[in-house]
């Protein structure tokens, strides 16, 4: 008897509202309609599906807020790292869950969070969720879910932000060109009661492992721990830049006597000039102070935690 009653409860349950983010301008542009893989792979009887697509940059982060206050339970970020930072900005301490459908060129909250790269097993995984909540941080303000970072990653992003161009070789034929430009600058690092200073080449955040692409700047960083991995390098010439992007791509530079990890729930960085940082990837400015700050468990999110990329 009892049985027969959470049988007519399941079968009378609602579909919850789920609001689809799309940013098209995000990845390499491709003839998948995902409007279409929505409609033939969403489990209906699950999620209620809304489409909505971004505008402009910033766009996702109004709309994300808009959904949550229409009484989305989850709102789901179509587009690369940028456009998943702008959603979580939006849910991040609200009752709705964050969703990703990978379509940017790195990928690295996707990535960590062990969600499909094929579109349609990311759905499946929509259709069967398992629910977790994750730490954020922030960057002098502003949220960040991935990594963020000063020095040369900041530059990146920089000049990233400026070209037109998208996918792995077009970044890193950008890095290379420069690196051959970039001076480290001086900065001191205050972290757990202590104060460092150098030329550091990179200041790097992480509260996930990755930058993205599988370049694993932090590969110890757990997403739920309420700690942030911060990873310090020193000024570094061609061949120790070469060993370092050997290190990210083989998950070793924490073996790497050029990077030095501590880990912390908040960190300050100051520098006599501007330097430029960034936050997931995307380029905030410049600035001489830095404050980072953890906000444990602040995001649920759909995730395959235990298959992490
Ligand atoms: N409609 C739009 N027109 C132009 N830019 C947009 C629009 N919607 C969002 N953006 C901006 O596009 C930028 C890039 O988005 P996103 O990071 O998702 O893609 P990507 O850069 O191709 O992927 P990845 O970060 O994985 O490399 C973000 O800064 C976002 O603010």
């Amino acid at each position: 008897m009892a049985k027969t009653t959470v049988q007519q409860m399941e079968q009378v349950t609602a579909p919850e509202k789920a609001y689809f983010i799309l940013n098209p301008k995000s990845g390499v542009q491709s003839s998948i309609s995902v409007p279409d893989l929505i409609a033939e792979h969403l489990d209906t009887a699950r999620w209620s599906p809304e489409i909505v697509l971004t505008q402009h940059a910033g766009h996702a982060t109004d709309l994300a807020r808009q959904a949550v206050a229409a009484g989305a339970r989850l709102v789901v970020a179509v587009g690369g790292d940028g456009t998943v930072n702008e959603v979580a900005r939006g849910v991040k301490d609200t009752s709705a869950a964050l969703g990703i459908l990978p379509k940017g060129s790195g990928n690295g909250l996707a990535r960590h969070l062990g969600i499909p790269l094929v579109l349609p097993q990311a759905l499946a995984l929509l259709n069967e969720p398992t629910f977790h909540h994750i730490d954020s941080c922030t960057i002098n303000g502003h949220p960040f879910f991935c990594t963020a970072g000063i020095g040369f990653d900041g530059l990146v992003s920089s000049v990233f932000a400026a070209s037109t161009k998208r996918g792995l070789s077009s970044y890193v034929q950008l890095v290379v060109r420069e690196f051959r430009n970039f001076k480290s600058e001086t900065a001191t690092v205050s972290i757990n009661g202590r104060d460092l200073t150098s030329d550091f080449f990179v200041v790097a955040f992480a509260n996930a492992s990755q930058y993205g692409n599988n370049a694993y700047i932090a590969p110890n960083a757990d997403i739920q721990d309420g700690l942030m991995d911060v990873c310090l390098i020193r000024h570094v010439g061609v061949a120790e830049a070469i060993q370092l992007g050997f290190g990210l791509m083989t998950k070793q530079i924490a073996h790497s006597n050029l990077a030095e990890f501590h880990t912390c729930s908040t960190v300050q960085v100051q520098s006599p000039e501007p330097q430029y940082f960034h936050a997931d990837g995307e380029f905030m400015g410049q600035a001489t102070e830095f404050e980072v700050k953890m906000y444990p468990k602040s995001l649920e999110v759909i995730a395959s935690l235990g298959a992490k990329a």
